[in-house]
This record gives structure tokens, sequence and C-alpha cells, in this order.
């Protein structure tokens, strides 16, 4: 369960009469997800999420994600809304940290996505993409190559801890990979998470896409390689060439991929698998006293790599 900050009653019947969302039914930390505290709110207005911002999401970085949900809702893709309080303000401070309500979306994610569910994720990604074309502000993206070495670095030591060999992998591919990063590619807004709990789903059609807290600036193609390796490989960390597919020309159907995102596609797919490997790896190692989180396996990322390393080019 991801709840690293507890909120007590008396503090959160505070925060709450500053907005006019009802009376609080119910309040229940939610048991899913790795980076924020996040609350389901029961309301006599209604059901809504409570968030509050944990240690990777930069104070600064609010109103560029909170802005890009409402941006993207106004062109049409559905994702949560923030609440604003009865100053017209979304952001407001609780047990310390920044904290938003935002919409609660209906829909269930899917744990094993299927080749449907990988087919309609293409068509939601490409129009996300789109639709994040005219967003007027920018964040770079601040989990990008040239911070893997020092995200790595201060930990490698115990790297084998996780698994024999793992230091001089990482390595060799943080080599490899600063020599070899694609620039200049197709780029814009991208989520940088779309991962299947960050889609939910009725049916086979996509219900509406959460948690921008690492949407950035970046190029598309890598957004769509994060998604690749999120949803196209099975439980045993093996790629499955038909989600891949299906994922991928689904894509290109609305959004067309050029000759150079489709070269560079095999070096960030590696990237990708990189950059999970690594955030996953450093939690793994540190997860804060008291909180309620299940960590997330850093060797399924490793497989991940493993296998862009030998595959060469899918497309
Ligand atoms: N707007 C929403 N509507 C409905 N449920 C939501 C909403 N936002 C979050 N949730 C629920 O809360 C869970 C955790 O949310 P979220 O993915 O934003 O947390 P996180 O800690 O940032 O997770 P992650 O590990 O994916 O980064 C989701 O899996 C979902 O069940
Ligand atoms: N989606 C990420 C966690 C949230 O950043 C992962 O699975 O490692």
């Amino acid at each position: 369960m991801a709840v690293y900050t507890q909120v007590d009653d008396a503090e959160l019947l505070a925060f709450l009469a500053t907005y006019d969302i009802g009376d609080l039914l119910s309040c229940k930390g939610i048991a899913e997800g790795v980076e924020n505290s996040n609350y389901y709110l029961h309301t006599s207005a209604g059901s809504f999420i409570l968030t509050l911002y944990e240690r990777r999401v930069a104070e600064a970085d609010l109103p560029f994600f909170l802005g890009l949900m409402e941006h993207l809702a106004r062109r049409g893709v559905t994702c949560p809304l923030p609440v604003p309080n009865r100053a017209g303000k979304p952001l407001g401070r609780l047990a310390g940290r920044p904290a938003v309500i935002v919409t609660f979306l209906d829909g269930y994610s899917v744990h094993h996505p299927e080749v449907a569910h990988c087919a309609a994720l293409g068509v939601a990604l490409a129009q996300l993409h789109l639709a994040s074309a005219d967003f007027p502000l920018r964040r770079p993206n601040a989990l990008s190559v040239e911070a893997w070495r020092p995200l790595f670095a201060p930990a490698a030591a115990r790297a084998d801890e996780v698994e024999p060999g793992l230091r001089e992998t990482v390595e060799a591919e943080l080599d490899y990979l600063e020599q070899n990063w694609p620039r200049d590619l197709p780029s814009g807004v991208i989520h940088a998470d779309l991962f299947p709990d960050n889609a939910f789903f009725l049916g086979d059609k996509i219900s509406g896409v959460i948690d921008f807290y690492f949407a950035c600036n970046d190029a598309y193609a890598y957004d769509l390689a994060i998604c690749l390796n999120a949803w196209c490989f099975d439980e045993a960390h093996r790629f499955d060439m038909e989600k891949g597919a299906a994922l991928l020309s689904a894509y290109r159907r609305v959004r067309p991929l050029d000759g150079a995102e489709l070269d560079a596609f095999p070096t960030l797919a590696r990237g990708a698998a990189m950059r999970f490997l690594l955030t996953r790896y450093v939690d793994w190692l540190d997860v804060p006293k008291g909180a309620l989180v299940r960590p997330k396996d850093p060797r399924e990322y490793l497989a991940k790599l493993r296998f862009h390393q030998t595959a060469g080019a899918f497309l």
C-alpha cells in the first residue's frame, strides 16, 4: 500500500473544510502505487482522490502536472481533474506535504494486458501525444539518460545483493546508452509512466489515464518504448511479439513514426528498461521507515533490458 504520510482525522477535516466537496463519509488509504500517498475520499458530493506528493515530486513541477491534466481533459483525453479549493487554488498542504484533490475516474486497470488492451493503449498514447502538442508549459525529463549514472553511482556498491553481476551490467549499459542515446527525435509532452496500473479500462476501451507525475518533454518514441516494456512482456518477463505488434501498429495508425524514430527504437527500449531498473533498484534499497508500500522488483527490468540488448531491431 502506498501510504507514506499518515493523515490524522482533525487535520483531514480542516483541510477538507477548505473545499466545497460536501461532507466526508469515508477516507481510505489506497493499496496501489509506489510514489505518492493516495487516499480514496467518499463525500456527500461523490468520490475523489486525495494525493499527498512524496519524495520524487518537486513542488515546483506541480503547475506543469496539474495544468497538463486540465489541458488534456479539454482536448478529450479522460484524466483526473484537479478540484480547486474555495480560494480557487488546486494545490494545498496537508500533513506537511503538497496535496491535491482530483476527480475520481471509473474503470479498472488490467494486471495482465491482452493483445486488445495493448492495441487500445497504442491508440490512447498516440492521442495523448497529439493532444499535448500545444500544451504551453515545459518540463525537461529529470529521469533521462544524464540522470541515470548519478542515480546509480551512490547505490552501486550494493547492486550484487539484488542480483550477482548487476553492477557490471548496469555500468556497461550506461556506457552504451550515454554514447548512443538518440537526440533530435520528434518530441513533446510525454506521460513517461503509462504502465497498466495507470490506464483504466471499461471493456476493451480505455476509459481514462492517471498519474501524470513523471510527465515531461521528451521523445514521443521514448514514451512508446516505455509502454512496450510495461505492457508487452509476459509474467516470466518474455517479450510477447503479438502484443508488441498490436501496440506499435495501433500507435502508428494515429501518429506515424518517422525513419529516425524507427532506427532509434531499440536503443530507446534499452533506455526505457534502464530507467525503471534504476528507480526500482534505488527504491528497493531505501524503503522509508513506517511506509506502507510494496517496492517493485528491479529484476523484472533487468530481464527486459537483457532482452533488448540481444533483440536488436524488431519493428
Ligand atoms: N483519479 C483517480 N480515479 C480513480 N482511482 C484513482 C485515481 N487516481 C489514483 N487512483 C487509484 O490510486 C492508485 C494509485 O494512484 P497513482 O498510480 O497515481 O499512485 P502512484 O503512487 O503515483 O503510483 P505509481 O506507482 O503508478 O507511480 C491507482 O492505481 C488507482 O487505483
Ligand atoms: N511505474 C513504475 C513505478 C512508478 O514510478 C514502475 O513500475 O517501476
